[in-house]
């Protein structure tokens, strides 16, 4: 299953990148060294852990690499039987649509051709007396060219809801529907087309590929999709001047700030005009002025490429940006709708 990763996504990728990368994940010979040292610093690659068990650490860091969408059509963090548990519950839950329908909050915002709907969704890790039941029923959605915030404390559940929005996990009840697509309906392709091409994924940790200039990395989606060079220049340089770093284009992330480094990764997940973009705490790193600057241009990019956002972050100070806020606490949907920002800050 890794050869087809090892195989097809390398080839995506500029020359110097694509030895480093085939060599960090396979034989890390003595002239790569730097490369995984840096990527082992980050916690994305420990001496020892396969890629499943660092899959299973924290399948979000690898997609964060830019090798995500790759390395979850092998083996990422919803396996072939977790699905297939899914498919079951699906049906089943299908027969009980009606009951499910009615326990949408009614502060939801209305979800006729909302961006995501988000249905009684369950999702616990373990099991018996150690399970820890992340999603109690969350049922929530995000109206189509908003930027809406998702707020909540450490261990709400943010991410765990993220992920299953974003297709990177799987639910073990209820129902997620993309840009009017059911995430249960689709197969293992067709949901890593979807979170290829419609979904674009910025987190915590800007993920950028190290070696790789600024225009390189936002480059990565389009090579992936095999998109003609000449394109996909013009597309890169357009996006690097939407988030203010055309004079920094041939800069290696370690060479920008941490706010430029993010700015890279909004462009890189804009590359391929998703249609909603999912931000993990985004400005977690960054100082508040910084932060406030990132969430500033988040908002801009909701505007100007008509996308829909879907932001989490515990910073309150943040959420005034946002047009609608849902809350989130202890596994459920607290509170939900509150317009333009009005009274969350
Ligand atoms: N892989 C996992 N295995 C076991 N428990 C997990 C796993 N991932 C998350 N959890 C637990 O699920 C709950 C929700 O976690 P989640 O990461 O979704 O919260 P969060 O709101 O994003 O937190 P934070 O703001 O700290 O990132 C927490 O209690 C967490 O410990």
């Amino acid at each position: 299953m890794w050869g087809s990763w090892s195989e097809s996504y390398p080839q995506a990728l500029p020359a110097e990148a694509r030895a480093t990368h085939t060599d960090v994940i396979g034989r890390q010979p003595e002239a790569r060294r730097e490369a995984a040292k840096s990527l082992s610093a980050r916690g994305i690659w420990r001496d020892g852990a396969g890629p499943r068990q660092r899959l299973g650490a924290g399948a979000g860091e690898w997609y964060e690499m830019g090798v995500g969408e790759q390395l979850m059509s092998d083996g990422g963090s919803a396996s072939g039987e977790s699905r297939r548990r899914g498919w079951a519950r699906k049906k089943a839950h299908d027969a009980s649509e009606e009951g499910t329908r009615a326990g949408v909050s009614v502060a939801d915002p209305p979800t006729a051709g909302a961006m995501v709907v988000v249905e009684d969704l369950h999702r616990s890790y373990g099991t018996g007396a150690g399970a820890v039941h992340a999603l109690r029923g969350v049922s929530c959605s995000v109206p189509r060219g908003e930027l809406v915030a998702l707020r909540g404390r450490s261990g709400s559940g943010k991410t765990t809801l993220l992920n299953l929005i974003g297709g990177l996990d799987t639910p073990d009840s209820g129902r997620i529907t993309v840009d009017g697509t059911p995430l249960a309906d689709l197969g293992e392709s067709e949901l890593l087309e979807m979170r290829r091409d419609r979904i674009g994924f910025v987190f915590q940790s800007f993920g950028l590929i190290p070696i790789l200039s600024a225009a390189e990395n936002v480059g990565v989606p389009l090579r992936l999709r095999k998109v003609p060079p000449r394109e996909r220049e013009d597309r890169v340089a357009l996006l690097l001047s939407l988030v203010g770093l055309a004079d920094h284009a041939e800069q290696r992330p370690g060479e920008l700030s941490g706010g430029q480094q993010q700015r890279v990764a909004i462009a890189r997940a804009l590359a391929n005009r998703p249609a909603l973009l999912i931000a993990d705490e985004p400005t977690g790193q960054l100082d508040a002025e910084t932060g406030m600057e990132v969430m500033d241009l988040l908002r801009a990019v909701v505007r100007s490429e008509g996308v829909t956002a879907l932001v989490a972050t515990h910073d309150a100070n943040l959420l005034g940006l946002a047009d609608r806020v849902l809350e989130l606490s202890d596994g459920v949907i607290t509170e939900a709708g509150a317009e333009r920002g009005a009274g969350v800050v």
